[in-house]
């Protein structure tokens, strides 16, 4: 039987609304609770260079609260490989960054930036930590983690997630097609960014997508249902289309 297509819940959001008024209150690790209590498959989190939302000690406290694996979203700079190998999540997705974005709007140039991430993935890959690569669904940027090495790509499916009509067809047809060949090509093929309860079912059908990592929405969502509710649905969801 194919493995279940596992659900990692994005906590950024909740330090957002933490750090609205600069306190303790949402604490994100009490969401990195519930996402395990209810079924989680991962924790991930996105330390940004700005610190907008995920802030350094909370990746000490949520690697001590669960035993869920941590996919700590990252830049590839010195200080972000810095506190990676401190810290030792189970996965580092190297994601693009930049301060005057809004989100993370679009893939790593991992096809560009060779020379400058190769040492970042050995360093990592060195310490025992799975590679991830937050690349578009490209043949040249899944050509690009291959030689660096990385054994998981992670789709951006923000495109997809905007787009609609035929637009959006093709961009799916661009994510499956991107899938079977980073499995075809021994990488583990993941997907995120934008998904919703609207938009996820295409994205869970493909059969080769190991993993989706979900978080805005869910967090929006939970506003109104709680986390624990969202992340059931968004299960529910995934098991539906496979
Ligand atoms: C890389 C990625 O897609 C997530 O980290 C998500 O983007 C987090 O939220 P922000 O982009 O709003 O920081
Ligand atoms: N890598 C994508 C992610 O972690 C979640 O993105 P989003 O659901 O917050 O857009």
């Amino acid at each position: 039987m194919a493995e279940r297509l596992r659900l990692g819940v994005n906590i950024d959001h909740v330090a957002t609304i933490r750090n609205a008024r600069g306190g303790d209150h949402p604490d994100p690790v009490r969401a990195a609770e519930i996402v395990a209590a209810v079924g989680g498959n991962g924790i991930t989190a996105h330390l940004r260079e700005d610190r907008r939302h995920i802030r350094d000690e909370d990746l000490v406290r949520i690697q001590a609260a669960t035993e869920l694996p941590l996919n700590l979203e990252m830049a590839a700079t010195e200080e972000m490989l810095e506190i990676a190998l401190r810290h030792r999540p189970h996965a580092a997705c190297i994601v693009p960054e930049k301060r005057e974005e809004r989100t993370t709007e679009g893939g790593l140039d991992a096809a560009g930036l060779h020379n400058q991430l190769a040492p970042v993935v050995a360093r990592l890959l060195d310490a025992g930590i799975r590679v991830s690569l937050f690349i578009e669904a490209s043949e040249r940027q899944l050509d690009a983690a291959l030689r660096l090495g990385a054994p998981v790509v992670e789709f951006h499916t923000g495109e997809y997630a905007h787009a609609t009509g035929e637009d959006r067809a093709r961009e799916l047809r661009r994510i499956a097609d991107m899938a079977a060949l980073a499995a075809k090509n021994g990488i583990e093929p993941h997907a995120g960014h934008g998904l919703t309860y609207d938009n996820v079912q295409p994205i869970a059908a493909i059969p080769q997508l190991a993993e989706l990592n979900i978080g805005h929405y869910l967090v929006g969502e939970a506003v109104f249902v709680g986390l624990e509710g969202a992340v059931r649905t968004m299960r529910d969801l995934m098991d539906e289309a496979r």
